[in-house]
């Protein structure tokens, strides 16, 4: 596998195709934006979205016949985006080419996940999941990191890995396509409820309860949804779920902290030119609880203060008033 196809030319997407590139690849890029193809065929990295990393040079094209006879593609649009972009995907697709999926949320309004979303749009792909915990510019960086790479077939799999993986960058196999989705999905959401919790100065206790009960809520729906139990204690769940809710380099945790201290949603992402994944999940994931039959109530929360249905405060009091529990899942 060679020639390696990369749609979408944001942090997330440029760092992959660096490290392709990296790795030995023939690496071809399709960016929306006309201005950051032009800057990554010149060798000038990516200044709208990664500005100040350097990055080798790589074929790159805002016309999405670019990606027409690769061998796989990496699929790194933000997940609202991803059914119109997968439409026009498809017309330039061979049958049978893997579509690895390396953005993390749930369609709004439909609960599709993104292999549900590939499986309507392109139905003759091969889906597979990368997700982990993996900052942009760790990668580009060449940083050490190791992810799940989800793949239902494991000699495809591993010839996914050996394409774009390389001591720096370290893909673990699954079988777990929805263990994977799901636990990227759910740890942007957890990871506003932890920056709301720094925000308001509640302490590193109770940011680790959130976390810990957090990974109860991702692991209970991945479960109902047929994952293993086991995935979500892995790079893809726990791995990532540590990450985002770490470091406020997360723009999901960034976000709620900000929420936290007090400012309005709508000005913070109108500060922003990236995207903050899990505003559209939130009310997505809670729609998806209620028709698993799942208690996310930390998750719930989320959506609550994002819909304008209760605020930070109104929120925060309400989870700490729950009735008292068993620990288990
Ligand atoms: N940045 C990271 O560290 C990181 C790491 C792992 C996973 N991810 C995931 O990767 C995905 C992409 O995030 P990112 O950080 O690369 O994005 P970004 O925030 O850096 O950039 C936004 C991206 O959205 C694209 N976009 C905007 N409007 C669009 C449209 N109408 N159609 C298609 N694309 C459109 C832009 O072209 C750009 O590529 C997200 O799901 C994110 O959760 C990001
Ligand atoms: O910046 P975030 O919050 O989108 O998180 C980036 C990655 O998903 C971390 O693994």
């Amino acid at each position: 596998m060679q020639t390696i196809g990369v749609l979408g030319a944001g942090a997330w997407g440029t760092a992959l195709a660096a490290t392709a590139a990296k790795a030995g690849r023939d690496v071809r890029v399709w960016a929306l934006e006309s201005e950051v193809a032009e800057a990554l065929s010149a060798g000038k990295g990516n200044p709208v979205y990664l500005p100040g990393i350097d990055l080798p040079a790589m074929q790159a094209s805002s016309d999405m016949s670019i990606l027409t006879s690769c061998e796989a593609i990496l699929a790194v649009v933000p997940a609202q985006h991803a059914r119109a972009s997968f439409e026009k995907l498809a017309e330039h697709l061979s049958p049978g080419v893997p579509v690895l999926l390396c953005s993390k949320g749930i369609e709004k309004n439909t609960l599709s996940l993104m292999t549900d979303v590939v499986h309507e749009t392109m139905p003759k792909a091969t889906p597979a999941v990368l997700s982990g915990p993996s900052f942009a510019a760790d990668v580009a960086r060449g940083l050490p990191t190791a992810v799940t790479l989800a793949c239902a077939d494991e000699k495809l799999g591993q010839t996914l890995m050996q394409a774009i993986g390389r001591s720096a960058f370290r893909p673990y196999w699954s079988n777990d396509l929805i263990g994977a989705e799901i636990g990227g999905a759910v740890k942007n959401v957890l990871a506003i409820a932890c920056g709301i919790v720094e925000g308001l100065e509640l302490g590193k206790s109770a940011h680790a309860a959130l976390i810990s009960r957090g990974f109860a809520e991702m692991t209970r729906l991945a479960v109902a949804m047929g994952a293993q139990q086991q995935t979500l204690a892995g790079l893809c769940g726990l791995g990532d779920l540590v990450l985002t809710c770490s470091s406020t380099q997360s723009r999901n945790m960034s976000f709620g902290k900000a929420l936290g201290q007090g400012r309005s949603a709508e000005d913070i992402l109108a500060e922003r030119n990236s995207v903050t994944e899990g505003v559209a999940t939130a009310p997505a994931l809670t729609e998806l609880a209620a028709r698993e039959g799942v208690a996310m109530p930390i998750c719930y929360a989320v959506h609550e203060i994002l819909a304008g249905q209760k605020n930070v405060d109104e929120a925060m009091t309400a989870l700490l008033n729950r009735p008292f529990t068993h620990e288990g899942l």
